[in-house]
């Protein structure tokens, strides 16, 4: 009975191992850039962020091991590498614990046997196994003490695997991190945020799990199958008959249902994502919920992923019972067989009691490592499978490289636009033609309708796309020669819907600064009075310690903004981008973040580039450019672009001043 219960935990113990595609993490890019301090608050439309930042996890499909290439096997052992010391101990470890639980057996058999006194006289009394049993039958304690040694070696040998497989973990996680926060905009564009958390979180677990835990559980199995057949076979090899016809049996349903139950277990995952995507999605935007009155519908939905699940959990549950109980079924078949067979031998002589004890504990070993070793298999594929996924990501190369071109931060005489085209991929093209120049030191606002790329022309002036033809060149250099980071550090960026980091107001005002640590906080008050954000800040009990909440929950539209304009001020930026930044508040935070702007401008001597909605605030720019469909229409000041009849600046500013007849008093 025992026996067999021992033998069933082996197989569950291989089943609830593998790690769940259920605690995979749901994450959201703000959080991800946080925590490394990469991500700078450089992306120009923060809904373009959002579109990517509020995917959560997608269904997944199951692991295709097809896909599996044992090329990866080379380079997933390769992870190990570093740890091969700790691996080689928890080995050393499975060689002792092994070598105590595979010779027991026939040690417990000889003392089993050193009670019959009629067989004393056909023993060998120099058998090992013997001489043993008989210095146990003597000293019992030390029994118990060499089966401590074996439980100690496998503690010591689960401890090194278990830490080795979160070392190679944490390696993977990290570099796969680098790899992805390296990529350019066009890879965030293409790829789901939800996905690649899922990639560091799952993938690297089973991945890290393969080569450590799954390695030495499979190097046990394998000890355990080779060495405890060859004892049976040393043991009785009358008795081996009955085992080929068992062992089988054994492995064959074990086969069967266990595949079963992990096609389940695979649907079952699947459909705990799809759950937890409702979930997350859903409770992301409460606000939109409870203002549409969208609860009852939410729930609805809710219960119709659970009621999925709870269908599969019935096919699940049932292919794990029909398993156990068919494997106590033709594990009792088995035993009884031997015993059977067994006690017919001993009656013939052929066999001692000891000897059919031993067979008996060795066939329970053999066939519980059969079945470990398939779970192996399985595991080292799924290994592979999400290996292969994640040194994809790895060793991706972005096209816009983080690093490395002339270190140029600033502008002395003009940005110049020439003849740039671009499309966003799987899309027609945007630009065909875009050529303007921004001089150093003034203020061009960029307009056009909605989208007609405004944003667009941003974010090619941070580098955040390459043009598919044309050139931005700054005082003559292109773009593409200039170091991306040195760049963009020295512009500063504010965007439409401004991205707060969950920590405090005066964290989140120097994120992005190269030495935040040497920010003083005079410089922070600073900024932040120069984006009359100290005001309100000021007011707040802890000041600028107060926590802004979860993407800035706890502050209002005017006050992120306006805690975002400071970011952008604190570094001294050379080239200041504020992309609609008041488009998205009600008149009075407008009025407030305006007052902000207005006064910034007036003092600035930077080079200033205004993505602008309202036309009215644009009124005292030195440039204005008007893009319409894929070029440069217009360009000039204020007062030149609304006197030209007909015009498109004009037209825009007329629907603008709606009601009003004349659009030049506006
Ligand atoms: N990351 C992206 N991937 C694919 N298409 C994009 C992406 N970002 C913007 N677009 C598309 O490019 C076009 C220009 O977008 P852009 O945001 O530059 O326009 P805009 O003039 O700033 O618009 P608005 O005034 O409405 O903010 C739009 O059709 C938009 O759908």
């Amino acid at each position: 009975m025992s026996l067999l219960s021992h033998l069933s935990r082996l197989c569950c113990s291989k089943c609830s191992s593998i790690p769940s595609s259920s605690t995979r993490l749901f994450c959201f890019a703000p959080q991800v850039g946080r925590s490394t301090g990469f991500l700078k608050s450089t992306l120009i439309k923060s809904k373009q962020a959002f579109r990517n930042v509020s995917v959560v996890e997608t269904k997944r499909e199951s692991y295709k091991l097809k896909n599996a290439s044992w090329k990866d096997l080379k380079a997933i052992l390769s992870l190990a590498g570093p740890y091969k010391w700790r691996i080689m101990l928890g080995i050393s470890f499975l060689g002792i614990s092994s070598s105590i639980f595979l010779f027991t057996p026939r040690v417990l058999g000889k003392l089993i046997d050193e009670w019959d006194e009629t067989k004393q006289d056909k023993m060998d009394p120099n058998d090992k196994a013997l001489l043993l049993a008989r210095f146990f039958k003597e000293n019992p304690i030390a029994l118990a003490g060499v089966f401590m040694l074996g439980a100690i070696a496998i503690a010591a040998r689960i401890y090194c695997m278990h830490t080795a497989g979160q070392l190679v973990i944490n390696d993977l996680r990290k570099s796969v991190f680098n790899s992805v926060l390296r990529q350019d905009m066009a890879f965030f564009d293409k790829n789901k945020v939800g996905e690649i958390v899922s990639r560091l979180s799952t993938d690297a677990l089973i991945v890290g799990y393969s080569v450590s835990m799954n390695l030495s559980d499979g190097a046990r199995a394998l000890i355990t199958c080779f060495g405890s057949g060859g004892l049976m076979v040393y043991t009785s090899l009358a008795m081996c008959k009955v085992i080929f016809v068992v062992v089988p049996v054994i492995v064959g349903t074990f086969a069967v249902f266990g595949k079963l139950q992990r096609k389940y277990t695979l649907m079952m995952q699947e459909a705990v994502a799809g759950a937890n995507q409702v979930a997350t999605e859903r409770l992301s935007s409460v606000r939109t919920v409870r203002m549409l009155v969208a609860e009852r519908k939410e729930l609805a939905a809710y219960s119709d992923k659970i009621n999925e699940i709870w269908q599969i959990s019935k096919k699940e549950g049932l292919a794990k019972g029909f398993m156990f109980g068919s494997f106590q079924f033709t594990g009792y078949l088995a035993l009884s067989s031997i015993l059977f067979y067994g006690s017919n031998l001993i009656s013939q002589g052929l066999l001692t009691y000891g000897e059919l004890s031993s067979f008996c504990l060795y066939a329970v070993l053999s066939a519980g490592s059969l079945s470990a070793m398939s779970g192996f298999y399985l595991e080292l594929m799924k290994g592979l499978g999400a290996s292969s996924r994640l040194f994809e990501l790895k060793n991706r190369e972005p096209r816009i490289p983080l690093e490395g071109g002339v270190q140029i931060g600033n502008v002395k005489d003009t940005i110049r636009f020439e003849h740039v085209a671009f499309g966003y991929a799987d899309r027609d093209p945007l630009f065909h033609n875009i050529s303007f120049d921004v001089p150093a030191g003034k203020i061009t606002a960029v307009v056009g309708s909605s989208g007609s790329g405004k944003s667009t022309i941003a974010s090619l002036l941070l580098r955040l796309y390459d043009p598919t033809s044309g050139r931005i060149l700054v005082d003559g250099t292109d773009l593409k020669d200039i170091d991306p980071s040195y760049w963009r550090r020295h512009i500063g960026t504010v965007g439409q819907e401004p991205v707060l980091f969950s920590t405090t107001i005066k964290e989140n005002i120097i994120y992005g600064s190269l030495e935040p640590e040497n920010v003083t906080d005079a410089e922070i008050v600073s900024a932040a009075d120069q984006s009359n954000a100290d005001e309100f800040i000021s007011r707040f009990p802890i000041k600028y310690d107060t926590k802004v909440g979860e993407h800035g929950s706890t502050l209002s539209g005017g006050q992120k903004q306006r805690i975002a304009i400071a970011r952008a001020l604190v570094n001294k930026p050379n080239i200041l981008i504020m992309d609609e930044a008041t488009s998205a508040l009600d008149a009075s935070s407008e009025y407030l973040v305006r007052i902000a702007l207005n006064k910034l401008l007036a003092n600035s001597k930077q080079t200033v580039m205004i993505i602008a909605h309202r036309l009215s605030t644009i009124k005292h720019a030195d440039q204005i450019v008007v893009v319409d469909r894929g070029s440069v229409a217009e360009s000039g000041s204020y007062d030149e672009l609304i006197a030209i009849p007909d015009g498109i600046f004009r037209k825009l500013v007329e629907k603008q001043t709606f009601g009003f007849k004349n659009p030049e008093s506006y």
